[in-house]
């Protein structure tokens, strides 16, 4: 069904209806609201969209405008939009498809704000799905890609709404509008975790679909000549082309594990929550704020070298690459900003390191940073070993922390304020939290490959793609491993070479590696990446549906070119 919606085109799209609607009823609504909303949603009798963005804030939740004011009179909240950036804007299907919104607003009560909070609000009519009174809506207009999705933008006009359309599960607003406090007044937040942590998967979807797209095209692409007089070779067989697609494969595999991680985690930390236990709240978020945006910012990055390694094809709409990268891109931007999530997974590695400075033994995926020796053993490491290369990103990961937080420290006893030391710092920062996620991810693909049941032949095909991605994450960020002396010269030479020697070990089981992810071709819509591999066929069928060529000659030469040849032939 939801499927189909998002095939009509025209912009029609439910994605958010499924992966952000409905889950905030799952996380946000009481037992009694969930019998009124979940089932309509689930069956898709409502579409919803997740109304939280505004034209003027994005990241800053706390700095939201729309405005939810409880009027003990009629035990109703009014919903209302003060301002033009108050305006709802971007929300996926808020202008065109949803006719219900889950809107974030600025609890007022009893003339006091407390804070954000989500409102059940219907935009549209069950009828007619024209705009109900006082909603004001539309499209925001083409994007970089995903145009069969409306983004909409929403304006309220003080529609009002029952006292029982706030989404009570954690803070409740009484009939004579006491305001009840929840247990943590993150919660209200806990959808954009959940969210989060969904893009590890969806990052990893993306990359696995790129990566198939180009490692196919790569076996059936000839070109030039390896040797005089010898037939073209495959382009896969140039090192180059394995240089720049195996490490995008590897790294597709560890987000797919990563994503299976964030899952396991989010489970067993909300099931904590149910019992009133918020300790693993801060890692989750952390966790998911760091991965999504690493996740993300890799895969954006890995599907545009697939596209380059594919050459013009590549740059065609019939590869799916431009589709996959704008797609991908979005991933970046929306449910957090990555570099604002990236600052707050420091901010938790800088709590962590000041408890582990006090004496504290940390635990979960922060446990390394106490573990982790300041002085270096330098030595003549085997850089094949997938623990000596778990051991380097680990201790890379624990300097830099260190060095972030003492140099905000430092600023901090020449008298600057600590929200000053934090923006002076927060490029050291923003390093430091990278190196810890990737230090995660390469432990996480370690240990999997380690332990995931598998038969032996495949666990050393999944082992030697756990080093490519390890090797090739130390020989492009050498200097963070050289810097202590923690590996030498000679270390990252011997990681280089063995290296090269992963991407030889990879070649022959490539095209098993992708096509283990299993994606259909309705999927990955690429005429490059078809299973059958016939490409040139149906690249030519592809072009000639191409509206350009719906006629001989198209109606611009009558239009445009056929007058201005003539006036130019007139003047010679
Ligand atoms: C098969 C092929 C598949 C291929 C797929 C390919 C590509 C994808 C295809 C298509 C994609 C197309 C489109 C893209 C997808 C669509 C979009 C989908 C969903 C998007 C939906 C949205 O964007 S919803 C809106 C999301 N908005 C945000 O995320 C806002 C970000 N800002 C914030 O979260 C916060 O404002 C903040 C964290 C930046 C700051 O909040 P603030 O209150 O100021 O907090 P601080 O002062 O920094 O910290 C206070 C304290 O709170 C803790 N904390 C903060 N947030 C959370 C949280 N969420 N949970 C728990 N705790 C939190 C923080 O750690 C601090 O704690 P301490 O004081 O203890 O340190
Ligand atoms: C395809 C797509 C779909 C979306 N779907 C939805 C949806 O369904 N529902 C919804 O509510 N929203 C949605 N959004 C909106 C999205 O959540 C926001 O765009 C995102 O949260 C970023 O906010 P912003 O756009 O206001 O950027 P801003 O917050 O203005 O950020 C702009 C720049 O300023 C920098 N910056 C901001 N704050 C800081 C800081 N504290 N420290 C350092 N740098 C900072 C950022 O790094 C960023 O580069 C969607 C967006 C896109 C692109």
């Amino acid at each position: 069904m939801a499927a189909a919606l998002q095939t009509l085109g025209g912009g029609i799209g439910i994605t958010l209806h499924w992966i952000a609607f409905t889950p905030t009823i799952e996380q946000q609504a009481t037992e009694e609201q969930k019998k009124k909303w979940l089932k309509l949603a689930q069956d898709v009798a409502i579409v919803g969209a997740y109304a939280q963005t505004e034209m003027g804030h994005g990241t800053f939740v706390r700095g939201l405008e729309t405005t939810a004011t409880y009027d003990p009179s009629t035990q109703e909240f009014v919903i209302n939009s003060p301002t033009l950036t108050s305006t709802k804007w971007w929300p996926g299907g808020l202008g065109k498809t949803a006719n219900h919104a889950t809107v974030m607003a600025q609890l007022y009560t009893r003339g006091k704000c407390y804070g954000p909070h989500n409102f059940m609000v219907q935009i549209r009519s069950l009828e007619n799905h024209q705009p109900c009174p006082g909603v004001t809506l539309g499209d925001i207009g083409p994007k970089m890609e995903s145009n069969g999705n409306d983004n909409g933008f929403a304006r309220f006009d003080h529609v009002r709404i029952p006292r029982e359309n706030m989404l009570m599960k954690f803070a409740r607003v009484e009939a004579d509008g006491t305001y009840v406090q929840p247990p943590s007044s993150k919660l209200a937040y806990s959808n954009m975790v959940y969210l989060r942590g969904t893009f590890v998967m969806s990052a990893a979807q993306a990359l696995a679909s790129a990566t198939t797209i180009a490692v196919r095209y790569s076996c059936v692409r000839r070109q030039s000549e390896m040797k005089p007089g010898e037939p073209e070779p495959q382009i896969l067989e140039y090192q180059t082309q394995q240089y720049k697609l195996f490490p995008q494969l590897a790294a597709a595999y560890a987000f797919w594990f990563a994503s299976w991680f964030m899952t396991q985690q989010h489970g067993s930390i909300t099931g904590s929550m149910e019992k009133g236990d918020m300790s693993g709240l801060a890692e989750l978020h952390a966790l998911s704020a760091g991965l999504k945006s690493y996740t993300t910012a890799v895969t954006a990055r890995g599907i545009d070298v697939c596209r380059m390694a594919c050459g013009g094809h590549g740059y065609s709409h019939a590869s799916g690459l431009p589709a996959l990268f704008g797609g991908a891109a979005a991933l970046c931007t929306a449910e957090g900003e990555n570099t604002v999530m990236m600052l707050q997974t420091a901010r938790y590695l800088v709590k962590c390191f000041a408890q582990s400075q006090a004496g504290k033994r940390l635990t979960g995926t922060v446990a390394y940073l106490s573990a982790v020796q300041p002085s270096p053993v330098a030595g003549n490491r085997n850089m094949s070993d997938l623990g000596t290369l778990v051991a380097a990103f680990q201790h890379r990961a624990a300097r830099m922390v260190r060095h972030a937080a003492m140099q905000m420290q430092g600023e901090m006893q020449k008298g600057k304020a600590r929200e000053d030391a934090w923006n002076s710092c927060s490029v050291l920062l923003i390093k430091a939290a990278e190196a810890h996620v990737h230090s995660f991810v390469v432990r996480n693909f370690a240990e999997t490959v380690q332990t995931v049941e598998v038969d032996e032949s495949v666990r050393a095909v999944l082992t030697s793609l756990c080093q490519l991605y390890s090797l090739y994450g130390i020989t492009e960020h050498a200097g963070d491993f050289l810097k202590d002396g923690y590996l030498t010269g000679r270390d990252i030479d011997a990681a280089s070479s063995h290296l090269s020697a992963m991407l030889a070990r990879v070649r022959p089981d490539a095209v098993a590696l992708v096509d283990a992810f299993d994606l259909h071709d309705k999927i990955l819509r690429s005429v490059l990446g078809r299973y059958d591999g016939r490409v040139y066929e149906h690249l030519y069928e592809w072009a000639k549906k191409s509206p350009l060529n719906k006629s001989e000659v198209h109606e611009s030469y009558y239009k445009y070119l056929q007058p201005f040849l003539k006036s130019n032939r007139a003047k010679l």
